[in-house]
């Protein structure tokens, strides 16, 4: 196994065609969360992917499982539990960009626990991902992610902040969390909101524990600090269709450079890459080529 992902996976519910949430009739029902966005493009570029995570006994868990092994998913150690339901949520597309509506309090993953943890982690992944929103969805859900972010192998972490779903201990939990990882993945404005930083050399002057750090600035450029240096890539061009789930396929495209060996540049290339298609397509996740295709074309 490559990659292990964790972190709640929910059904989106979105307006067919373009409509808004109170107005159209009609939905589409498809798996959204940030962590099996990961694993769905990580697997799309050809890596052994396993997302794990709890689901209800209910038609909406069916829905997620089928979907996500249907993109080469591997889904063998979600928990499904018979008395907890499968999140939901919806977004509506309003003019000023996409608002998103949780139906996600005492859901079946977040009652995930350290000893669920302990469980997946022991299939000795080479690098597990996971994410801040995980420890937003309750205290036993925290614990999960903080033992997640502390197993002795490569973690990466992506800090995800959830406004919504916090209340107000984000900018410490969340640091604590990020200190704790190996690799790093933060929104230059996240940072900002969060702690105050204003650039990335800030950024990096507060989380300086991880080997990995990748502060990302949305059209403009993406920054590593990394063993080999400081390194910068600016983002590609791109007509926005859908911002939801830029980043989760900036940190896949990462991910696969590194877990193939390739050099820093090409990592940050390959994560723009991923975004851009992600950008350009309603969905939160887009068809990728293999990951040694996009090497090729970019060059
Ligand atoms: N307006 C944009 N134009 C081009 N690329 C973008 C734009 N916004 C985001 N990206 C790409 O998506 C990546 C992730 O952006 P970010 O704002 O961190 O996403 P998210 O808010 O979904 O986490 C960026 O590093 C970049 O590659
Ligand atoms: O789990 C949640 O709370 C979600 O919001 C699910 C979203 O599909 C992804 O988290 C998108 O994440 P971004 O790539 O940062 O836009």
């Amino acid at each position: 196994m490559d990659v292990l992902t964790v972190g709640e996976t929910m059904v989106m519910v979105t307006p067919e065609a373009g409509g808004r949430l109170g107005t159209d009739g009609r939905f589409l029902l498809r798996p959204g969360g940030a962590e099996s966005n990961v694993a769905a493009l990580l697997a799309r570029l050809g890596h052994h992917a396993a997302w794990a995570s709890a689901l209800g006994t209910d038609p909406l868990g069916d829905l997620i499982v089928r979907d996500l092994e249907r993109h080469g998913v591997d889904v063998s150690l979600v928990r499904r539990d018979e008395r907890r339901p499968t999140a939901v949520y919806f977004k509506d597309p309003t003019p000023d960009g996409t608002r998103v509506y949780y139906y996600r309090a005492g859901s079946a993953a977040s009652a995930i626990t350290t000893t669920d943890v302990g469980e997946w982690t022991a299939h000795a992944p080479r690098l597990v991902h996971v994410s801040g929103i995980t420890a937003a969805l309750s205290a036993q859900a925290r614990e999960a992610a903080r033992a997640l972010v502390r197993r002795p192998g490569l973690v990466s972490f992506d800090v995800n902040h959830r406004a919504q779903l916090w209340s107000g201990d984000a900018p410490e939990v969340l640091l604590e969390l990020a200190q704790d990882a190996d690799i790093v993945f933060v929104g230059r404005d996240e940072a900002e909101t969060l702690w105050g930083t204003a650039t990335a050399e800030d950024v990096r002057g507060l989380i300086d524990r991880p080997q990995y750090l990748i502060v990302k600035d949305a059209a403009i450029e993406a920054v590593a600090f990394t063993p080999t240096g400081v390194h910068r890539e600016p983002s590609t061009k791109v007509t926005v269709v859908d911002a939801v789930g830029a980043g989760d396929a900036f940190a896949a495209g990462w991910l696969s450079g590194f877990l193939d060996g390739r050099d820093e540049p090409a990592r940050l290339r390959l994560g723009h890459y991923a975004a851009a298609r992600v950008l350009e397509s309603p969905s939160d996740f887009a068809e990728l080529p293999p990951a040694a295709e996009i090497v090729a074309e970019l060059g």
